[in-house]
Formats: structure tokens, sequence, C-alpha cells
């Protein structure tokens, strides 16, 4: 039987630099934050989907999905948010259900779910056991301001559209904390690999 670990996070907590740490060891990766941009791809049912709720101001030149604007609305919006995710996450969904079963076919042993809005969306359902990436919200804050060149406002806009991660960790069964430097991050997860018995 193949162990499902999801794999989640606040946004510029690290999850994405885990999961990298995980697939060069072998491991397979679904990511929902790729199923989230494919199932929006031109001429996919989420694609008309946002548009008729967004209107074609949301589009850019070449007819994709101006994920910036989108992005400036939802994370300053709540509604606009939850009508968002309530045109994407039912794809997302279906394509993280059919790469989980894909990988069991394979023969995968251990298959890492990752998956921002675990808790948020209630997905625990798809995984036996989560690890949650963690850091201290000033350190989020400054990570997310830097990689996605964000003023402190839309930072914050971001951070608290997300289930807080102090909240996150009572429902964890490990937590990773990613405040200091990548070899500390990358020794915490040897020792959870190493416990769970976890093998590609
Ligand atoms: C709003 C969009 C267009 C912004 O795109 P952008 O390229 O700037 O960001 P990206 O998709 O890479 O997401 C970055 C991070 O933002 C956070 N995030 C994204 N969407 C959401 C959301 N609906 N609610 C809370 N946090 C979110 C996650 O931590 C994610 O890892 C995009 O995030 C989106 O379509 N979101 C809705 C789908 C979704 O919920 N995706 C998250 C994984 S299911
Ligand atoms: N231990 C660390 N020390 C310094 N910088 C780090 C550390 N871990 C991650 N970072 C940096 O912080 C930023 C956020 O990390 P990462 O992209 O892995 O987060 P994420 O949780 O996947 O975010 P998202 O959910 O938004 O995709 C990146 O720019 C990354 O290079």
């Amino acid at each position: 039987m193949a162990m499902i670990i999801g794999l989640t996070g606040g946004i510029a907590s690290g999850k994405s630099t885990v999961s990298a740490m995980l697939k060069a060891k072998g491991y397979t990766i679904v990511d929902a934050d790729i199923a989230a941009r494919e199932v929006v791809n031109i001429g996919e049912d989420a694609y008309y989907g946002i548009i008729e709720a967004f209107g074609k101001e949301i589009l850019l030149e070449d007819g994709n999905i101006d994920r910036k604007k989108l992005g400036s609305i939802v994370f300053h919006n709540t509604e606009k948010r939850l009508l968002l995710n309530s045109i994407v996450h039912p794809a997302v969904r279906n394509y993280m259900q059919k790469k989980k079963a894909e990988a069991i076919e394979a023969g995968k042993q251990t298959i890492i779910m990752d998956i921002p809005l675990l808790f948020e969306s209630k997905l625990t359902y798809m995984v036996d056991k989560t690890i949650l990436v963690f850091v201290d919200p000033n350190i989020q804050k400054e990570r997310l301001m830097k990689r996605n060149h964000l003023s402190e406002e839309d930072a914050i806009a971001r951070i608290r559209s997300q289930m807080p991660l102090k909240e996150k960790i009572q429902l964890s069964d490990a937590v990773i904390d990613n405040n200091e430097t990548l070899e500390e991050t990358k020794k915490q997860l040897n020792k959870i690999i190493n416990e769970w018995d976890m093998h590609p």
C-alpha cells in the first residue's frame, strides 16, 4: 500500500523548497499549484468559468488569464476569492486524484501531495499523513515581499487569506521549522523520512 503524504504550509513558508528536496530524493510530487495553472489553460472549463465570473478584462492580449490582475482582485476581496475557488478547486481536486491514482498504479511507495490549502479546503481525506512547513509570521512576510516583489500591504493581504500557520500546527502530524537555514530544514525532513520509513 502506498503512503500518501499531504505537504502543506502557508504562502512563502517554504513548501516548494521542501517539495524540491523530496523530488531530488526521487519522491513523486503531485503539486496543486501546478494543477491550478493547468486547469485554467485556454479551452478548459475553468478558463471559461473565470471569464464568465470576472469578465474579459481578466485576460492578457494572448488570451491567457492575467494571473497578476486576478491575484490583485481576489487577495483583497474575500467574496471574489471564494468565487474563484468555487470555479477552480473542483478541477484541481480531480487533477490531484487522477495524478495520485496514476502514481499508485505505477507502483510508487510514497506519494507527496503538495497542497497549500490542504486544511482550508478540507482536503485531508486525500492523504494519510500531513507535514507542515512552518515559518514565523515576520519571516513569512519578508520572504513573500522579496520573492513576489509585493508591497507590505499586498503581502499581508495574501497571508490573511489563509488559515494562520499557528493553527495549522495543531492539525499536522509533523512540522518542519523553516525559519533557519536550508541545511536545518533538510535535517528535519530527513528525520521525518526515517521515522515514517518513507521510500520513493
Ligand atoms: C489568484 C491566482 C491567479 C494568483 O496567481 P499567482 O501566479 O500570483 O500565484 P500562485 O498561483 O503561484 O499561488 C501562490 C500561492 O498563493 C496562495 N494562494 C493561491 N490561491 C489562493 C487562494 N485561493 N486562497 C488562499 N491562498 C491562495 C498559495 O499559497 C499559493 O501557493 C492563483 O493563485 C489562483 O488561480 N488561485 C486560485 C486557485 C488556488 O486556490 N490555488 C492554490 C492551490 S489549489
Ligand atoms: N530556509 C530558508 N532560508 C531562506 N530563504 C528561504 C528558506 N526557505 C525558503 N526560502 C525562500 O523563501 C521563499 C518562499 O519559499 P517557497 O517558494 O519554497 O515557499 P512556498 O511555501 O512554496 O510558497 P507558495 O505557497 O507561495 O508557493 C522563496 O523565495 C525561497 O527561496
